[in-house]
């Protein structure tokens, strides 16, 4: 190293330690009696980045020791002031419209994914007409329609799929619950054009959209990344492909011949007359296709892995299919899988232990006291509601951090817990005010993919546990760690699982 470059090093040294400094000491000397505590910190714009990015939750309960339900830490810059515990959730995901805002946050990260003109690009008002519209595109009769469609797809993928060829084998479990999640959501939901092109073009095109999904452009959605770049292509393409699959349907006449969303939205007219525009349908199937693929395969996968490590839970799985659908196991139908508790269970615990959204956020509009505090969130802050805490706290429920999918045979059913209900727009959803347990969000925002995910998860397990017995690598006794270094936490990869044919399947 030169001179000049020792000069440089440590000029940034001293600045460094200035600002280390300077940081430390205001949060000595200027504590704000008005405003919630800070976590400590020692440099500026970092603050707790990283220890938060690393594992949040062992950031949230570790904070909450010390300094109770309400503090606010330093995200990139940001001041996030997270509010836990029910009185939080009630704070955060029922705050008034006037007061708490979702599209801020979000907007930026979603509307270049998604496309203009719908989710977080609009106005609150509108994107609640939108979920209604998506809504009405899950009823029960499209749920019924999708059940033997969804069955077909996972038995033609589990037949021709390279890693799941002979008798037993090891796969990397997120790459194959990540396929069977877009072939089941494209054959239904998306509908059999967009279920087509997915073994052409569409795959490659979802990719570019995905990788244009990084939490940086949370936080900098300025900055140059090439990813960004194939994200805006990939995203005209398939509104592309979206418009042209409704002209064609149009040329043929337009009469609806299956239940697809596409067909839902096509017949959809906001309260003043104005038909859904088909740049709009285009960039809600885009939302649905995204909300939907990473939280559901995320799911399946470490519903997989808890089962190699549990194999008396899938005997137990097994020996309930045939209870329920008899020896030859007939085929499955929207009423037959709701009679299977234990298959439901296990997606509930798995969602209690791994819910794919660990922070959900709002910015704040308007200052907002909290109440039995001298506490007043100012419009500078941003919300973070992480009603998951609760689910891993042994406060409520008991061994917490064990995965026990019996444990919901003595727990009241959680729709039952969230009893005070709100219409937003969209029809009457749960406020979770007091529930415990919240994996589909409280309010508002909350999922409305919820019944088409549990059908979704439902018979993927099903299909899978009737197809083969799991096991861990090596016996290990222990799922892998979480990821949380993307927008939805996942396994940690490689998550290896062995598997093994049923000789006695029928
Ligand atoms: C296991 C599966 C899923 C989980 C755990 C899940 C979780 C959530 C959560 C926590 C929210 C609230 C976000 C917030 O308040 O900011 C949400 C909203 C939403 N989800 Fe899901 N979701 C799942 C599946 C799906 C599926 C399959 C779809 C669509 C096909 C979907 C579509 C949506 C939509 C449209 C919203 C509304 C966003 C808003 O109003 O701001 N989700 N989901």
């Amino acid at each position: 190293m030169d001179f000049s470059a020792v000069n440089i090093v440590a000029a940034i040294a001293i600045l460094v330690m200035l600002a280390t400094l300077t940081t430390v000491m205001q949060q000595i000397l200027f504590k704000n009696p008005n405003e919630p505590p800070i976590v400590f910190h020692w440099l500026p714009v970092i603050g707790s980045t990283v220890t938060y990015g690393i594992d949040p939750f062992k950031f949230f309960f570790n904070c909450q020791k010390k300094y109770g339900d309400v503090y606010t830490f330093i995200l990139l810059g940001r001041k996030m002031t997270v509010y836990l515990g029910s009185k939080g959730n009630q704070f955060i995901l029922n705050g008034k419209l006037k007061d708490v805002n979702a599209e801020e946050i979000y907007s930026v990260l979603t509307t270049p994914v998604f496309g203009k003109d719908v989710i977080y690009d609009v106005p609150n008002a509108k994107f609640m007409e939108q979920k209604k519209f998506i809504k009405f595109g899950f009823t029960a009769d499209a749920l019924r329609a999708h059940v033997p469609l969804m069955e077909e797809e996972i038995r033609s993928f589990l037949k021709r799929s390279p890693h799941l060829k002979g008798e037993k084998g090891t796969v990397q479990i997120a790459k194959i619950m990540a396929q069977i999640t877009i072939f089941t959501a494209s054959r239904t939901l998306q509908g059999k054009e967009v279920r087509q092109q997915l073994d052409t073009t569409f795959a490659d095109l979802y990719k570019a959209l995905d990788d244009g999904f990084q939490p940086i452009n949370f936080m900098l959605p300025w900055f140059p990344l090439p990813a960004n770049r194939k994200r805006n292509i990939a995203q005209r393409k398939m509104r592309q492909i979206y418009s042209d699959i409704i002209n064609a349907r149009r040329a043929k006449g337009g009469e609806k011949d299956s239940e697809d969303m596409i067909w839902n939205l096509m017949g959809s007219v906001y309260k003043d007359g104005t038909p859904v525009p088909d740049h709009e349908i285009a960039h809600m199937m885009i939302g649905l296709l995204m909300a939907g693929q990473h939280s559901s395969s995320v799911t399946s996968s470490w519903i997989m892995l808890h089962l190699a490590v549990n194999p008396e839970i899938m005997e137990e799985l097994y020996e309930e299919q045939l209870q329920v659908l008899g020896s030859n196991l007939t085929p499955l139908t929207h009423e037959n899988i709701q009679k299977l508790p234990l298959v439901t269970n296990v997606i509930r615990e798995t969602l209690r232990l791994h819910p794919p959204i660990h922070s959900i956020m709002r910015k704040v509009k308007n200052p907002l006291p909290i109440e039995g505090t001298s506490w007043i969130v100012p419009p500078s802050h941003v919300l973070l509601a992480a009603p998951a805490t609760m689910g891993k706290s042994d406060d409520f429920f008991p061994n917490a951090a064990v995965w026990d999918p019996h444990r919901w045979g003595n727990i009241a059913d959680p729709a039952e817990q969230e009893k005070e209900k709100m219409d937003y727009g969209y029809g009457l959803v749960s406020t979770g005010a007091d529930s415990t347990y919240l994996p589909f969000g409280a309010g508002r925002h909350r999922c409305i993919g919820e019944q088409f995910a549990y059908v979704q998860l439902t018979i993927i397990v099903i299909m899978v546990v009737r197809e083969f017995r799991l096991k861990s690598v090596g016996g290990k006794k222990e799922v892998v760690a979480t990821d949380y270094s993307s927008m939805f936490s996942r396994p940690m990869e490689p998550a290896f699982v062995e598997w093994e044919r049923r000789a006695d399947a029928p």
